[in-house]
């Protein structure tokens, strides 16, 4: 594996998640390709769990980090090619990515969507330009589109709670006071279709997600229809791909309450984190039994230890 941005990257899914729940059992056990390297973390937006979770798989491999929140400590950086730099911007990318490249085997970028230049965002226009300028392979923590450390995990929480071979996987919108990227539900569906899950995305109208990532997923306007018979309920606002950045705050009858949940096969409860309770979710169903949310951030050391071995070239 060159780069870990997307599905796209992976060669067998299957395979990927099977050796991440080898490596949750063995934690320790595949440091023969991965000691002593370096991984770099690079953070343009806030974190918890991609921090720390990406650390923790990074030490479990025997392999230094540095953590660098470039957005606050780093020189502001020039994305323009032939850009001419009497202005605010210090340092040009090409410089930025190729220095990180000389102190790390590994790298690490975390870049939200603007959701003001929607070409941009869906171009991947930062992560791709440093990807270009770098020189060791790079993860994504998180970019414009998507989220696949996040949906690896997802997907091994999953195989790991599932009661029948095909769960009926809904992912719906939830309501939130602001306007939110869609990265980690369009990095959900683009995981989830390439499984045999049978899949339903719920959302209002208008908050279709993009084809590219939505594919043949089953699309229900009324979330009630759409938790019917539901295994696993994964909750996740997100703003309009339509009308590009607009958020729907007002529709409160869309949160996962219980009464929602009573719809379901007995649903398990999913959500990336950070949650706002009670507006995405009720306290009632975030503490309850059927919550996995703590177990997916659990499963994010697996998945980060996972990529990182891809990456270094570990063979299964
Ligand atoms: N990495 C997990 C989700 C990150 C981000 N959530 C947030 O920004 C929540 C912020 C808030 O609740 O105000 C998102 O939705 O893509
Ligand atoms: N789920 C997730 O990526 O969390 P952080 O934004 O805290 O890293």
């Amino acid at each position: 594996m060159k780069n870990f941005i997307s599905l796209n990257n992976v060669d067998s899914l299957d395979a990927l998640v099977q050796l991440a729940a080898e490596v949750k059992k063995n934690p320790f056990g595949f440091k023969k390709h991965t000691e002593n390297k370096t991984l770099g973390l690079l953070f343009f937006n806030p974190s918890l769990r991609t921090r720390l979770s990406s650390q923790k798989a990074a030490f479990n491999l025997g392999m230094q980090v540095m953590v660098m929140n470039v957005d606050k400590d780093g020189w502001v950086l020039e994305m323009e090619d032939g850009a001419v730099m009497n202005q605010g911007k210090q340092e040009h990318i090409k410089e930025a990515a190729a220095v990180i490249s000389q102190y790390c085997d590994v790298i690490g970028v975390r870049t939200f969507a603007s959701l003001t230049n929607k070409e941009d965002d869906y171009a991947e226009a930062f992560l791709s330009k440093f990807i270009k300028h770098a020189l060791v392979p790079v993860i994504s923590l998180e970019s414009a589109t998507l989220h696949p450390l996040q949906s690896l995990a997802d997907v091994l929480t999953i195989e790991e709670h599932k009661k029948i071979a095909k769960p009926k996987v809904v992912l719906s919108w939830a309501p939130h006071p602001k306007p939110l990227p869609q990265a980690v539900p369009n990095s959900f569906a683009q995981w989830i279709n390439a499984t045999d899950y049978d899949f339903v995305i719920a959302n209002p109208e208008g908050f279709d997600l993009s084809k590219e990532f939505a594919g043949s997923a089953k699309v229900i306007h009324n979330q009630d229809e759409a938790l019917k018979d539901a295994d696993f309920v994964y909750a996740k606002n997100w703003s309009s791909y339509q009308n590009y950045g607009k958020s729907a705050p007002e529709l409160t009858d869309w949160t996962i309450t219980s009464k929602k949940m009573k719809l379901t096969q007995q649903a398990k409860f999913m959500h990336c984190l950070p949650v706002r309770r009670n507006v995405v979710v009720s306290d009632e169903v975030l503490d309850s039994d059927a919550s996995l949310v703590i177990e997916q951030a659990n499963n994010r050391t697996f998945s980060a230890q996972t990529v990182l071995l891809k990456l270094l070239d570990y063979e299964n």
